[in-house]
């Protein structure tokens, strides 16, 4: 069978998982965007929890499932909850996910994001590509929370590390792996960069993904919904890289749909969560659009579709 069918296919068994097993996902994010992550999460079939007080911490994360943490509103109480939920989750080895919103964007932010990004090694990261570059390289910032750098730029800084195209070759991994990839190995089992074009990337692989819509950046927090919901795919499915895949899938189909049913902003978001609500597998083996480049971009710069 087609390698991008089988691979929708497997997306849309990991939405059923959801709505049969109906993970609970502790999220502590930004006041921004709290509302509309918990009903994303719900459309998905997902249960959404949003505490950050102190007392509820522990039980909060003994009976979760998964946990999103989103710095996007850092003040100290909540940046000493993210500590706290992140500790647990190592713990107890709970699918975590982070999203450094904002990293780049001044010195205080860049370094809450880079303390946390320094916390339980197995989670996934996901933010846009100038939040996700910011972690490791001093001359990427942001604008607020949107990226300045393009996907392109990212895919540069993440896997090719300015290295031509001959350097990339399949012979070259191993100079590869020691030289550019300590992102992965020190602060993440996976990590995900969006934007026009979403990047899926462990030390071994990277995927992108081509799905979505210009209007998915007319409103705030589609960013933070994706994360909130990549922790709800990490929590009924044990492997970081396909659940951040399908995350991404699932995100971007869901908008581009909403996009095309939508007059302007105002109707995206509605129609954006009865997109995730109704998402079925032929829709997904329709509009699912990757391309995957493994393990890194071969020497004649050709890809393999997914
Ligand atoms: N120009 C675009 N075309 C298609 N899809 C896009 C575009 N920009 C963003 N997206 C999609 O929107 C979602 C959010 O990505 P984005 O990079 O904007 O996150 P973000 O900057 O963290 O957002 P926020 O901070 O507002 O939550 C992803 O699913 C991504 O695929
Ligand atoms: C606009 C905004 N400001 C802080 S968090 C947030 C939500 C999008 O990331
Ligand atoms: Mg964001």
């Amino acid at each position: 069978m087609d390698i991008q069918k089988n691979l929708a296919i497997r997306i849309h068994g990991l939405c059923r998982k959801i709505r049969e097993q109906r993970p609970l996902i502790h999220v502590v994010t930004n006041f921004v965007v709290m509302n509309q992550t918990a009903n994303a999460l719900l459309a998905l079939g997902a249960a959404p929890t949003m505490s950050w007080a102190r007392e509820d911490l522990e039980y909060m994360s003994g009976i979760s499932d998964g946990l999103c943490i989103n710095m996007g509103t850092p003040t100290r109480e909540r940046v000493e909850a993210m500590i706290t939920l992140m500790a647990l989750a190592q713990q107890s080895k709970k699918p975590l996910v982070l999203d450094p919103v904002g990293s780049g964007a001044g010195p205080h932010r860049t370094e809450i994001a880079r303390q946390l990004s320094a916390l339980a090694p197995h989670k996934i990261i996901r933010g846009n590509a100038s939040e996700i570059c910011s972690l490791t390289h001093e001359h990427t910032t942001t604008r607020g929370v949107d990226s300045t750098i393009s996907p392109a730029d990212a895919k540069e800084i993440l896997v090719t590390h300015g290295r031509t195209a001959d350097q990339c070759a399949p012979d070259h991994q191993h100079d590869l792996r020691d030289k550019g990839v300590e992102i992965f190995s020190t602060m993440a089992s996976c990590v995900v960069t969006s934007g026009k074009e979403d990047m899926v990337l462990d030390n071994t692989r990277t995927l992108i993904l081509k799905n979505g819509s210009d209007l998915m950046n007319a409103v705030t927090g589609t960013g933070c919904i994706l994360s909130a919901i990549t922790a709800a795919f990490y929590a009924v499915c044990p492997e970081p890289f396909e659940a951040a895949t399908a995350a991404c899938a699932t995100s971007a189909i869901a908008g581009e749909i909403a996009a095309e049913k939508a007059s302007g902003p105002g109707t995206f978001l509605p129609h954006f969560m009865d997109s995730l609500y109704n998402l079925d597998e032929k829709t997904l083996i329709t509009r699912l659009k990757t391309e995957r480049q493994f393990p890194y971009p071969s020497a004649t710069g050709n890809s393999n579709k997914v």
